[in-house]
């Protein structure tokens, strides 16, 4: 269990752990690539070690050095079966991508997850990747894992995908590493390019044309990787920072792909103090320090077009409009309904506890503005994102915020905890 207690400023300097997605593709792409790739700045939490073991169960040579993860890549023919099922853990980044290089597979594999992860979708790839020609079985006719996989033969397909995912867009363009012809991924909202980008950088023919990404059977070479800090991490301490009015917080070295900024966007327009220095470019990623001065914010509308550039960032953004002055509607967000637990439904349970106004929508939630914040006693629900926006919510309270179950933070932030302590004035 965390305890949280009110802070009075943000104040200092700090990294992150580096980017989830990103360290997700490069295991993966460094696998199948021909070579050996050096991964630096990789993210080691629980759902990128995921992803890592399952490789590994496929047969690739992974290393962690400390400061490196040092992956031998074998190709895109060169996994085998693997001896055993393969366990993804709570990540649906993993078993979904994954089942887009094992489409490309002529063994068998079996893919499962924790409880969470058996009950999210997974028809959203199944139904594509069949099309494709791959065979994929698993529960509620293949929509829940476990999954069951056997590839191979693949044809390319023009896909319009029913919802904006990078995930969905992510294992079709894997398979298409694999398929006769070229294959198209079309989607309403553009979702995180970070697979489109990497590929590139690695070799293979991909193009993105007005948002729409073509990509044909192509070898991959193994080049060596840096990952930069994770803004979704970032924006929990970015948001804190910003609603908090003396603060001074500088974030080093994070992502600043723009399929990823609309935490910074709505930052902004909410009247936050942000700014953006030491800009560079890395394997196609922007990558700069994050400035933030702390001020009294405003309730905004958040609307469907902006909702993939910050979906993981919706939970704490929703801790913020509970003090920022005027109401917070957000809506076009259904998406959270899928994510490690009801996003939707768990923030407004949890953010009502601590005497927050908040309603929730079919598809978002309604934030009343200048709440008075009290302590109290709150859940998880085994989801890393809400345990730690309700730390942040702590930040804000008149007494002491509890969080139970929140040993599932090291997801995707290990040392959450500590980096917070060293900024809490
Ligand atoms: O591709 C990725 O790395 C991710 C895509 C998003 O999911 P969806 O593709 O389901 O929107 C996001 O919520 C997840 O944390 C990571
Ligand atoms: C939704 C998330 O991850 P995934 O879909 O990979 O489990 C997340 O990290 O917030």
């Amino acid at each position: 269990m965390l305890t949280i207690h009110k802070a009075h400023r943000l104040e200092g300097r700090i990294t992150v752990p580096g980017d989830k997605s990103i360290s997700h593709r490069a295991v993966m792409l460094s696998s199948i690539s021909k070579g050996t790739s050096s991964i630096k700045g990789f993210l080691r939490g629980e759902d990128c070690l995921s992803t890592i073991a399952c490789f590994r169960g496929l047969g690739i040579s992974i290393e962690d050095k400390g400061d490196e993860i040092i992956v031998h890549g074998k190709g895109l023919y060169g996994l085998k079966e693997p001896e055993d099922v393969l366990d993804a853990g709570n990540s649906g980044t993993t078993i979904r991508l994954l089942s887009g290089i094992l489409a490309g597979q002529e063994f068998i594999t079996i893919v499962t997850g924790d409880k969470s992860l058996r009950s999210r979708p997974m028809a959203r790839i199944a139904v594509p990747l069949r099309q494709m020609g791959a065979s994929i079985e698993g529960r509620d006719y293949g929509n829940l894992a476990p999954i069951v996989i056997r590839g191979g033969n693949l044809k390319a397909i023009d896909y319009d995908s029913p919802v904006s995912s990078a995930q969905v867009k992510s294992a079709i363009l894997l398979a298409g590493l694999y398929s006769e012809g070229s294959t198209i991924v079309r989607e309403e909202i553009t979702s995180r390019d970070h697979t489109e980008k990497m590929l590139k950088a690695l070799g293979a023919d991909i193009n993105t044309e007005d948002g729409v990404v073509s990509i044909k059977k192509s070898e991959l070479v193994a080049q060596d990787i840096e990952v930069p800090g994770d803004i979704s991490s970032a924006a929990f301490f970015m948001a804190a920072a910003a609603a908090m009015p003396g603060s001074h917080l500088v974030l080093e070295k994070v992502g600043l792909n723009p399929t990823r900024t609309g935490i910074i966007d709505v930052l902004k327009e909410m009247g936050a103090e942000i700014t953006i220095d030491n800009l560079f470019i890395s394997g196609g990623e922007e990558i700069g320090d994050i400035i933030v001065k702390g001020t009294k914010l405003r309730g905004i509308n958040i609307t469907r077009d902006i909702i993939p550039r910050l979906i993981d960032e919706i939970p704490v953004i929703a801790v913020i409009a509970a003090v920022a002055e005027g109401k917070t509607i957000i809506t076009g967000a259904e998406e959270l309904k899928v994510k490690e637990s009801n996003r939707i439904t768990t923030m407004v349970t949890e953010m009502k506890k601590l005497g927050i106004q908040v309603k929730e929508l079919p598809d978002g939630m309604e934030i009343e503005g200048l709440n008075q914040i009290t302590g109290g006693t709150t859940e998880s629900y085994g989801d890393h994102r809400i345990a730690m926006a309700m730390a942040i919510c702590g930040l804000f309270a008149n007494g002491p915020v509890k969080i139970n179950n929140s040993d599932c933070i090291a997801v995707s932030f290990p040392d959450f905890q500590e980096k917070l302590k060293a900024v809490i004035k």
